[in-house]
């Protein structure tokens, strides 16, 4: 690989998504590859400092130096509007073994941002800026403190005032995701604003939102001139991503991974996770990732019809079994072993 190539390869960050990419997540995206970044699920800081299992509980990685087991760093995201609170509350993180700290300042659900956190707090940049500079100042230099926001609270009109505010509170990265609050998660996500805000600011600005394909990373990149992108929800609909866009960057082929390989993966998160989440849950994880693997995987919805209603481990393993055992699956699973 030459320098051009590695200079030309964008920084690929894993969204924090709250009650979906938990560590188990964390631990099989990472170990598919094309992941530099993890970032947690929000600790929602109060006005106590939060014990330290409640850290390592949302973030077992503090254990592991702050890295999933592949390697890629984890950085712990805290929710909070107040400015104390929330650098007593990062010192403590990083007590106990962040390694970076990333803040809130997107999520858009009601008994959040009506307990003064997540995106309400985009309505006073000063408060933005308070926050961020009172973990900056709190938390050793060589620990990153960034930042996620969205456009604005009711509008976007606020988008560049908090990107700002961000930055002056001494934000080392700012990952914008390209819609207000209002906006919701409703498409399209206006990346055109990113791209002002990467112009404006010194520091790495992420794109965010909507990216789901090659093709729409691609527009994004030239829309934003951004070097760093990060993907939730398309993530979980293509678990390989980060690799398709490394290879193509990279000008390598690259064959993405097809339904065998997605299945092999589901059974994988099952396996680890079955024991774990109270048997009235059994299946609701996997159900829950299908719902986004059925955004590119025609066959995820197949699967999915075919679990939807089912309970019981016994059921829902004769169901996966049936699909890995299928002739599709198994030769697809030979081909793979051979190439
Ligand atoms: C179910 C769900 C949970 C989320 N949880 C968080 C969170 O804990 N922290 C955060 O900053 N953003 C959270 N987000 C927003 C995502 O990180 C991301 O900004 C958004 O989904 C847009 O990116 P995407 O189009 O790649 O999914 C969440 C989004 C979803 C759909």
């Amino acid at each position: 690989m030459t320098d051009k190539t590695i200079s030309l390869q964008p920084k690929i960050y894993q969204a924090p998504m709250e009650g979906v990419i938990d560590h188990h997540v964390r631990k099989l995206l990472s170990a598919i590859g094309g992941v530099d970044i993890c970032v947690t699920e929000f600790v929602r800081v109060t006005d106590t400092r939060l014990p330290r299992r409640l850290f390592t509980r949302l973030c077992p990685e503090l254990l592991e130096g702050a890295a999933t087991a592949s390697g890629v760093p984890v950085r712990l995201q805290l929710l909070g509007g107040n400015p104390e609170s929330m650098a007593i509350n990062a010192i403590k993180a990083v007590a106990v073994g962040a390694k970076a700290i990333d803040l809130n300042f997107g999520c858009p659900a009601k008994s959040v941002n009506n307990s003064d956190g997540g995106a309400c707090l985009l309505q006073s940049p000063h408060r933005v800026e308070a926050i961020v500079g009172a973990v900056r100042r709190s938390v050793p230099e060589n620990i990153p403190v960034t930042a996620k926001i969205r456009l604005g609270f009711n509008d976007r009109a606020s988008y560049m005032d908090n990107a700002q505010a961000a930055a002056a509170g001494g934000a080392n990265e700012l990952a914008v995701h390209a819609r207000s609050k209002v906006d919701g998660y409703k498409p399209p996500a206006y990346w055109e604003y990113i791209g002002e805000i990467r112009e404006k600011l010194d520091i790495p600005v992420i794109a965010n939102g909507d990216i789901w394909t090659l093709a729409e990373f691609q527009r994004c990149r030239e829309q934003t001139g951004c070097q760093a992108f990060m993907f939730g929800r398309s993530l979980l609909a293509r678990p390989d991503l980060g690799l398709q866009i490394k290879a193509f960057c990279a000008g390598e082929a690259y064959r993405p991974m097809a339904w065998p390989q997605i299945v092999e993966l589901l059974w994988g998160y099952y396996q680890t996770t079955r024991e774990i989440y109270p048997a009235k849950y059994l299946g609701n994880r996997i159900k829950q990732w299908l719902a986004y693997l059925k955004l590119a995987f025609p066959e995820a919805q197949v699967f999915f019809e075919k679990v939807k209603r089912l309970r019981e481990a016994e059921a829902i393993e004769a169901v996966f079994f049936q699909e890995l055992e299928s002739p599709q699956v198994i030769a697809k699973r030979k081909t793979f072993a051979a190439a």
